[in-house]
């Protein structure tokens, strides 16, 4: 069968696996484990969001550079109080041929000891400041964990962002720009809801001053996934890396400067699948799916003349060449010797957004009948108005899609205030928002305390509940009533401090 063999709901990492195998996204690559293949239909995704991205960060201001992908180990040395977290991650070369490196290199995981020996040498005086430079690129993080594709990768596509500024104010103001970006790549573009906020001490970048995020939620199994992650680095590494300018207001002394970073990766686009698949494949959003309308001939057969079937093959390309002339990826099948039925499923398999059937009972009505890949919905267009009714149909599928989408993670982002509903909440597949006191220690105790003991002997392993503890996800920007800052207590049954803030946690990839 081409279609999906296991239900997103029976067995959640095996449908992940098949539907971007079947969809035509990834391959694996069979050669070396945790590396994978980006086919056109995930490509264009890519593609997509880069143009969308890239358009906008240069009205900021952003320049576009091209760093080496290698690292020494001095450069590296300079960052070593918080990459040793990391260096079991770092991918060395360590020959050239027969002949060993005189210094063994490493393969960038992200590129701030590249760059920013460069940033020290270019930036002299505050009027070299904004610096900001963006990098369209791939980075090497040899992850110990099992991966998967787009989540987690060995390699993977990204654009990392490194900005120098002359106050944090000015830093401050850059961080949030772009994290409304990443905000609107995943809302405007994959149709997916996130949460805005900043990461707690315990999950922020350790070598940063403050980390803002925006928080997906997966929900067939209510775990929330880090989107993607603006950085202010203060000026700690402009410390490391000796980043400073005279200070205008003061002759003579020097400031270090006030950094930014800020990255989006490919991971993107598994989240997107992870929302919006169903049980038959894919299910993309029209503005970034390859294809958006397949259109398929029915009601031809062995009785149809050759005459009629030609009439009717120019009559169906006719449509497709007014939707392509509409902005519409269009594309007809007239494969032989496979039924409409069998097209139907292979084109759902692969998300195509919109189809649509034209055979002569259509023609004879001169109208098109579609089929939502979304609902499942049909009706049918008059084929005069297929350049006006068809786009406005796939914006409405976008707007759908997305509504759904955050309708149900607005269900499942549940306010809590008593401790002992914590554990059922996480267990129906709901975040959770807590007042938190913010402390790390207690952080790490609230993941302990909602880890799961029993092993579920009777489940089956893809029924059982996860047992993982809940990870603090983000502080929301947007803060509910009801936490008085010093007044309300830390919702942790072991703590005594007073909450600050809340805090969303759940557990999370
Ligand atoms: O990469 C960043 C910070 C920053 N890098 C640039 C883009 C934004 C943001 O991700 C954090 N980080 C994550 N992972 C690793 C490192 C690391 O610095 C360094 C060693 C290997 C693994
Ligand atoms: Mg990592």
């Amino acid at each position: 069968i081409i279609g999906i063999t296991v239900t997103k709901a029976e067995n959640f990492p095996a449908w992940y696996q098949e539907v971007v195998l079947k969809g035509e996204m990834v391959e694996y690559y069979q050669e070396i484990s945790g590396f994978f293949v980006l086919r056109p239909l995930s490509m264009h995704i890519w593609n997509v969001i880069r143009k969308w991205f890239q358009e906008r960060i240069e009205l900021m201001g952003v320049e576009e550079t091209s760093f080496p992908m290698f690292l020494s180990s001095k450069s590296l040395e300079k960052e070593k109080d918080h990459v040793e977290g990391f260096a079991p991650e770092l991918a060395w070369v360590t020959k050239a041929g027969e002949k060993d490196l005189e210094v063994p290199v490493a393969i960038r995981p992200t590129s701030e000891a590249v760059m920013y020996p460069y940033y020290s040498k270019w930036i002299r005086s505050h009027r070299d400041l904004p610096l900001r430079l963006n990098q369209w690129n791939s980075v090497v993080r040899w992850e110990a964990k099992q991966t998967t594709p787009f989540l987690r990768t060995r390699e993977f596509l990204w654009q990392e962002g490194h900005t120098a500024h002359l106050t944090e104010e000015l830093a401050g103001k850059e961080v949030l720009e772009i994290l409304e970006l990443y905000a609107g790549v995943y809302e405007q573009l994959l149709a997916v809801p996130v949460v805005r906020g900043r990461k707690t001490e315990n999950e922020k970048f350790a070598g940063g001053y403050y980390t803002t995020t925006v928080e997906g939620y997966i929900p067939s199994n209510g775990r929330g996934i880090q989107g993607a992650t603006s950085h202010c680095l203060g000026q700690n590494f402009s410390k490391m890396f000796d980043i400073t300018v005279e200070d205008p207001a003061n002759k003579g002394s020097h400031i270090h400067v006030w950094q930014n970073s800020w990255g989006l990766s490919t991971r993107v686009i598994g989240v997107m699948i992870m929302v919006h698949g169903d049980d038959k494949g894919l299910v993309l959003p029209p503005r970034i799916a390859k294809t958006q309308t397949v259109l398929i001939p029915v009601g031809i057969n062995k009785n149809t003349t050759p005459e009629d079937r030609k009439k009717h093959e120019e009559q169906l390309d006719g449509i497709r060449d007014t939707l392509r002339k509409a902005g519409v990826r269009s594309e007809s099948d007239w494969r032989e010797g496979y039924t409409p039925a069998w097209k139907f499923n292979d084109w759902e398999l692969r998300g195509v957004p919109l189809r649509i059937e034209f055979g002569p009972k259509d023609a004879a009505k001169e109208v098109v009948s579609w089929a939502r890949r979304d609902t499942g919905e049909k009706g049918t267009i008059p084929i005069a108005e297929v350049a006006t009714k068809v786009p406005e149909l796939l914006e409405t599928i976008q707007q759908d899609m997305y509504n759904k989408a955050e309708k149900s993670f607005r269900e499942h982002r549940l306010q809590i205030t008593k401790w002992e509903d914590v554990l059922p909440a996480l267990d129906n597949k709901n975040v959770v928002l807590i007042p938190f006191c913010g402390d790390g220690k207690c952080e790490d105790r609230i993941k302990e305390l909602t880890t799961r003991e029993d092993t579920q002997p009777d489940v089956p392993e893809s029924q059982k509940l996860p047992s993982m503890g809940m990870k603090s996800l983000c502080i929301p920007f947007e803060q509910p009533e009801g936490v008085v800052a010093g007044e309300t207590e830390c919702l942790s049954p072991e703590c005594q401090r007073k909450a600050q803030f809340w805090t969303m946690f759940g557990r999370s990839y």
